[in-house]
């Protein structure tokens, strides 16, 4: 597992275009038959990327997290944005579609991630969290998730993010994760900005077609920054970082966040003249 420490906003302002990087961007997260996952020290998140194709993936704890299976002091949310795939947990089956997301909760022993055709493998994303209490598995279609309607074409943000772990949809701990997807034509994610002091987040961009790219920007609202984004690649977003993005065409995202409440309203919004 790869160990990402946290960066304190006033070193953040030196770092060159590769220290950036380093520091924030998370790269080539699908391995064909492995689990690869990074740890965070930012409310101790870990994401991941698990992709079977020649053989079944069991999740394995690991030496980081200190205890006798992954879940046994954690929660985690998944996504599929592969092909059909199945997750057993603890001997029970979940058939997951492309863009189906399950919540696995806290004390799950056993889980083994699959994919139903080789040659259209799953591609499972999660976030997984600390937890202290056990809340029941569920699958959630994106049907099940509580959709926003989201921006407008005049600002080429028209969007619909789609809450998949929320208060509203199912209990969990403290991790919230979402589908936020763009209407063709348009490339602008989470502008007018916002922070949000109580949670950290983690966007992971995905359906960019061939060469575009995604120009992530980041940092403290009067000190800010980009990352170029390409295919299947995440951003850790501090508390104190703006996360917004444009592409040069549409593109779809998953959100996860992580710390002191579930209020997905509870944002610092940023005014447009602070930004720098
Ligand atoms: O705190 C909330 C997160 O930043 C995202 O849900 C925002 C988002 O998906 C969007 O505006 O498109
Ligand atoms: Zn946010």
């Amino acid at each position: 597992m790869e160990i990402r420490n946290g960066v304190h906003p006033v070193d953040a302002k030196r770092f060159d275009t590769a220290r950036m990087r380093k520091e924030f961007l998370i790269q080539n997260l699908f391995k064909q038959d492995q689990q690869n996952l990074v740890y965070s020290h930012i409310d101790r998140i870990i994401v991941g990327g698990i992709k079977p194709v020649n053989q079944d993936i069991k999740l394995e704890a690991g030496q980081e997290i200190g205890a006798e299976y992954f879940l046994a002091r954690r929660e985690m949310g998944v996504i599929n944005i592969g092909g059909k795939g199945k997750i057993i947990v603890d001997g029970e089956e979940y058939i997951l579609n492309s863009r189906d997301g399950i919540y696995i909760g806290k004390g799950k022993q056993e889980i083994i991630f699959s994919s139903i055709d080789k040659n259209k493998p799953a591609k499972f994303y999660l976030n997984s969290a600390p937890a202290h209490k056990s809340y029941p598995n569920k699958k959630i279609n994106i049907k099940d998730a509580k959709p926003e309607a989201a921006g407008s074409l005049e600002n080429s943000n028209k969007r619909t993010i789609y809450k998949y772990l929320h208060p509203d949809v199912l209990d969990t701990c403290q991790l919230l994760m979402g589908m936020t997807i763009l209407e063709p034509r348009n490339v602008w994610n989470t502008m007018p900005c916002h922070t949000h002091e109580r949670r950290m987040e983690v966007y992971f961009y995905f359906d960019i077609e061939s060469d575009n790219i995604v120009w992530h920007l980041m940092g403290e609202p009067a000190e800010s920054r980009h990352l170029v984004v390409r295919n299947e690649e995440a951003v850790i977003s501090p508390s104190y970082s703006i996360h917004s993005g444009v592409g040069t065409a549409n593109y779809t995202f998953i959100w996860g966040m992580v710390g002191e409440n579930q209020t997905f309203t509870d944002m610092d919004h940023v005014r447009m003249e602070t930004l720098k």
